[in-house]
């Protein structure tokens, strides 16, 4: 049987992943602050977007407002796809409260009551038929209360992946911390990809690993990646390695390149075939 897989649309990334991330699983997408979290997110709402492929994002951390504000500044203007049903902001950051969160249609009165937020969840991938979602960022749900990590990660993994759809859920840690977000949250995730910054000899430098992905195999490297006025792109082709305090940004050797680029292109003429 083959895994189907769904582009992440970042330059570079499907390299990494062998194709994409395998149908159905829930990826934890962890990282410190200013990592590029909520960027990757929705650049991967707006790839399936440009597929035709419906898509959710639960807001937690920022007004909707401000989250399509941010996205046309890349470029991605969802405003035309919402009108259309193809993608909808759930509101779980203002409470309600406020001119605009009144217009919202998904809007999550109490946050804090994850029952309530997994049925709005629910309403809005079914008016939308979403087949990716993003919830930026997951550990606002247990900030206050890390016991019960695992078990709102396993609700939402239930819908999310109940209901056919591949998903991102943005983990916050902080910068210097080692983990993707506590021990529950990171073995009931199906995927875990963090995204790091560090500063080496007085300069920061962006770079990412798949730590896990079930379902398929995945690059063990650190690739080193920019954030540009067009979103993400990592580059697969290359690994960065730290040595006595200073970091170097090497090029792949041409097998492990090519690869990865093999399994990339395979999966391209399986979609293609299957057109
Ligand atoms: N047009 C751009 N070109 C280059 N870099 C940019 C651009 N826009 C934003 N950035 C970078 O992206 C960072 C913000 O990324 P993002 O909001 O995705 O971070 P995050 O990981 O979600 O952070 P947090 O957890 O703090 O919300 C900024 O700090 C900046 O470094």
């Amino acid at each position: 049987m083959i895994i189907r897989r769904v582009k992440t649309g970042v330059p570079g990334m499907d390299e990494i992943l062998y194709g994409g991330i395998p149908e159905r699983n829930v990826v934890l997408l962890s990282g410190g602050p200013g990592t590029g979290k909520s960027i990757f997110s929705q650049q991967f709402l707006w790839y399936g977007l440009q597929q035709g492929e419906p898509g959710i994002y639960v807001a937690l951390e920022e007004h909707p407002v401000q989250i399509k504000r941010n996205m046309i500044q890349f470029g991605w203007d969802v405003r035309p796809y919402e009108k259309k049903g193809m993608f909808a902001i759930v509101d779980a950051f203002t409470g309600g409260i406020g001119e605009t969160a009144k217009r919202e249609k998904y809007v999550v009165r109490d946050p804090t009551d994850v029952g309530l937020l997994v049925d709005v969840i629910k309403e809005a991938i079914r008016d939308t038929g979403a087949k990716r979602a993003a919830i930026d960022s997951v550990s606002t749900l247990y900030l206050t209360k890390p016991v019960i990590a695992r078990s709102v990660v396993m609700q939402l993994k239930r819908v999310l992946s109940g209901l056919g759809l591949t998903s991102i859920l943005v983990s916050q840690v902080s910068a210097q911390e080692r983990g993707f977000g506590g021990p529950g949250v990171e073995h009931a995730a199906d995927g875990i990809i963090r995204l790091d910054l560090d500063e080496y000899d007085g300069e920061l430098y962006r770079s990412l690993i798949v730590w896990k992905m079930r379902g398929t195999k995945h690059s063990m490297r650190r690739h080193p990646f920019d954030i540009t006025d067009h979103g993400l792109i990592v580059y697969y082709n290359k690994v960065l390695r730290v040595r006595g305090g200073r970091a170097f940004i090497e090029q792949l050797p041409e097998k492990v390149v090519e690869e990865m680029e093999k399994a990339a292109q395979k999966v391209e003429d399986v979609y293609e075939e299957a057109e």
